[in-house]
C-alpha cells in the first residue's frame, strides 16, 4: 500500500475542526472525532478537488486531472482505489467520488453530477453510520454532518451501501464495487441479532416503498409511526424528515390542521439536524406548511377526520 502522509492531509482542515485523520484497524484509513459531536453538528465542509457530470469516462476524467497543480495531483493519487480494472484515475474517481446532489432525500437520490474530496473520501463505510454527507447546493461544498449525538474518539463513519437492505445483500453490494467484507457493527451481529435487524430493514424498505400509495389515511398513520419506530430500533436516521412528512400530508388530506402542524413542525427539525439549516428547497417548503400548513394543496382531498399527532 501507498505510504501516506496522515499529518499533511490533517493540516488540510483547520485546527479547530473535530475530527482527525487516523489509521483503523482493518480499514486503512478513517475518521474519527476529536471531540464530542452533537447530533445535527456539522463536521466537515469541503470542496471537490474536481466535478464530472454522470456521463463521466476516462477521457473526461484524464482531462478534470490534467487541469489540477502538481501537489492536487499528488493527492488525488492517494485514496483508496478498489478498481483495479480500471485505469488507477478512474479507479479513485469511483472509490472515492460524492454524489452531488439533487438536495432532496424526500425525492429522487439520483446524481447527475459527482465529485471527489480529499479528506470526504477518507470516510469509511457502516450500515448504521452515524455521520452523513450532504451536497451543499448554494455553496457548492460537501457537508458532512453528524446524525447522532457521538462521543470523542469514535469513527465517523458514512453508509456506502443501500441501507433498507438485509446483511446478505449489503455485504454482496460493498464487496462487488468496493471489494471489502463490511465489518460494521450491524454485519458483526450473530444469531437472532442479525436476523432481527434484517427482519427490520427489510420491513422499512417495504414501508418507505409503499407508505406513498396507502389511500385510507388512518392505515397511513399508522405505517408512518411504525417506520419511526423501526428507524429508532434499528438506530438509524434514513428518511426520519421523509416519514414525518408522510405523516403531516396523512394528516392535511383529512383536514386535521392540528396535528398536521405538530408532523411539519418534527419533519422541519428532522431535516435540520440530517442536512442542516441550509435554507434549501426541502426546508423552504416545510417552513411555508409549518406556517401555513392549510396551504398544502392536499389539503380536504379526503373526508374530514382526526388523526394523531407524532408520538
Ligand atoms: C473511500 S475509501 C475509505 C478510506 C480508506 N479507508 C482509505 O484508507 O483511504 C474505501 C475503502 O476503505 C475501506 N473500508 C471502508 N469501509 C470499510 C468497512 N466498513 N470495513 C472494511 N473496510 C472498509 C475499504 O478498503 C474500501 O475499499
Amino acid at each position: 500500500m501507498e505510504s501516506i502522509d496522515i499529518f499533511n492531509l490533517n493540516s488540510r482542515s483547520s485546527g479547530s475542526d473535530p475530527f482527525s485523520i487516523v489509521p483503523i484497524s482493518g480499514k486503512g484509513l478513517g475518521v474519527t472525532a476529536t471531540r464530542a459531536l452533537a447530533r445535527g453538528e456539522i463536521v466537515m465542509i469541503e470542496e471537490p478537488l474536481f466535478t464530472q457530470t454522470g456521463f463521466r469516462s476516462l477521457e473526461s476524467v484524464l482531462s478534470a486531472f490534467s487541469g489540477l497543480s502538481s501537489s492536487e495531483k499528488r493527492n488525488y493519487l492517494l485514496p483508496a482505489n478498489c478498481h483495479p480494472d480500471l485505469h488507477s484515475l478512474q479507479g479513485i474517481y469511483e472509490t472515492n467520488c460524492f454524489p452531488l446532489g439533487p438536495n432532496s432525500r424526500l425525492q429522487s437520490r439520483h446524481a447527475d453530477r459527482s465529485g471527489v474530496f480529499l479528506l470526504a473520501s477518507r470516510f469509511n463505510s457502516s450500515c448504521r453510520p452515524n455521520v452523513e454527507n450532504y451536497w451543499h447546493t448554494k455553496t457548492q461544498t460537501l457537508r458532512i454532518i453528524a446524525q447522532r449525538d457521538i462521543r470523542k474518539g469514535e469513527e465517523l463513519c458514512i453508509a456506502y451501501s443501500e441501507l433498507l437492505a438485509p446483511r446478505e445483500a449489503r455485504q454482496a453490494f460493498l464487496r462487488h464495487n468496493f471489494g471489502f467484507d463490511c465489518t460494521c457493527e450491524v454485519c458483526s451481529l450473530q444469531g437472532d441479532a442479525s436476523r432481527r435487524s434484517d427482519e427490520r430493514r427489510v420491513a422499512l424498505g417495504k414501508l418507505y416503498e409503499d407508505i406513498g400509495f396507502i389511500q385510507n389515511p388512518r392505515r397511513g398513520i399508522k405505517a408512518v409511526q411504525r417506520a419511526l419506530d423501526l428507524l429508532r430500533e434499528e438506530g438509524l436516521t434514513f428518511n426520519r424528515e421523509g416519514f414525518y412528512y408522510d405523516g403531516f400530508q396523512f394528516c392535511i388530506a383529512v383536514s386535521d390542521i392540528p396535528n398536521a402542524r405538530k408532523w411539519i413542525e418534527r419533519a422541519y427539525r428532522a431535516s435540520v439536524l440530517a442536512i442542516g439549516d441550509g435554507g434549501d428547497r426541502i426546508g423552504w417548503i416545510m417552513q411555508r406548511y409549518i406556517d401555513r400548513p392549510e396551504s398544502h394543496p392536499l389539503r380536504g382531498l379526503l373526508p374530514k377526520t382526526t388523526l394523531c399527532a407524532p408520538r
